[in-house]
């Protein structure tokens, strides 16, 4: 469980980016953390990963506060930076050093990884393409076996196959004990894959709800005549397609655009239908 609490946080004393707040994460999801430029989502799964510190509040990891950076906190924990760089080294080598941090550390997992996302195994990793780090990464977060994975823009710099590929492994490795988190703008690499969507915005969560909830209180779908009972619509080539209150019975694909969207230019009535603050 994550739990952050009453997060107050700045780069400068003077310009506060989190006033207070407060989020809590159960294990066994997959969480989508959405935001604008400039939201604060990095610096927020920083704050979680213990790599800058709250000025007032507390981010916990299973009881464990992050600040304090103990070693049974950082054994737990794997977060993958925006931008990946590697040492000058093999993948052998790599492995020897940095493995020996993580008990379940799953080196057979780790190579299997490579090969789906197809990463020559035989060469010097600071020589890679970004991408080609970005993947190494990847494959040695998901073979640690850690309670706690975080992901900043982890699909950035993937190709197309990649992103699928990217997907299929994270479906294999989730775990009832495991809170996976990523921050991206590229919501339809999520599609499928999250449980549930936190969105922030000038410091506050907007949003922060599992999709079978999301699904129960909204529709998303194409805007019918005569119908002005939208939240929020956009116009699409093929039509207008709106997110409205969900009368209970109706089914529908979340559409992360649209909900982010909502939430950001309709936040009162999103937080009517969520009935939160
Ligand atoms: N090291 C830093 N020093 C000072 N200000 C910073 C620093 N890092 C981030 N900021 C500021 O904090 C705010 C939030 O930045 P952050 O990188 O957390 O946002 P983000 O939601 O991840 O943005 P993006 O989607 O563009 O990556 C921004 O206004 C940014 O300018």
């Amino acid at each position: 469980m994550i739990v952050i609490k009453d997060l107050t946080y700045g780069y400068h004393s003077r310009n506060t980016l989190f006033q207070e707040l407060n989020l809590t994460l159960p294990p066994g999801k997959v969480y989508g953390l959405l935001g604008k430029n400039g939201a604060g989502k990095s610096s927020l799964i920083k704050n979680m990963a213990g790599l800058i510190f709250p000025q007032t509040g507390s981010c916990t990891i299973n009881g464990l506060e992050a600040r304090h950076r103990r070693p049974e906190f950082l054994a737990q924990i794997f977060f993958i930076p925006e931008e990946c760089e590697l040492p000058p080294v093999t993948i052998p080598a790599f492995l020897r050093i940095y493995s020996v941090f993580y008990r379940s550390f799953d080196e057979g997992a780790f190579y299997e990884y490579l090969r789906i996302f197809n990463v020559p195994e035989n060469c010097q990793l600071d020589k890679l393409s970004f991408g080609q780090k970005k993947k190494i990464h990847i494959a040695f977060a998901l073979a640690a076996n850690t309670n706690v994975l975080i992901m900043d823009e982890p699909t950035n710099g993937l190709d197309i196959p990649s992103k699928i590929e990217f997907r299929e492994i994270i479906t294999r490795t989730r775990r009832h004990d495991k809170i996976t988190i990523m921050s991206t703008h590229q919501v339809k690499d999520l599609d499928g894959l999250i449980d549930s969507v936190i969105i922030i915005d000038q410091g506050r969560v907007l949003l922060s709800a599992d999709k079978e909830e999301i699904g129960q209180k909204l529709y998303f779908g194409d805007k019918q005549t005569g119908d002005d009972t939208s939240l929020y619509g956009i116009d699409t080539p093929a039509g207008r397609r709106i997110v409205r209150r969900n009368n209970g019975i109706e089914t529908s694909t979340l559409d992360l655009e649209l909900l982010f969207n909502a939430a950001i230019y309709n936040l009162p009535g999103i937080r009517a239908v969520f009935q939160t603050q």
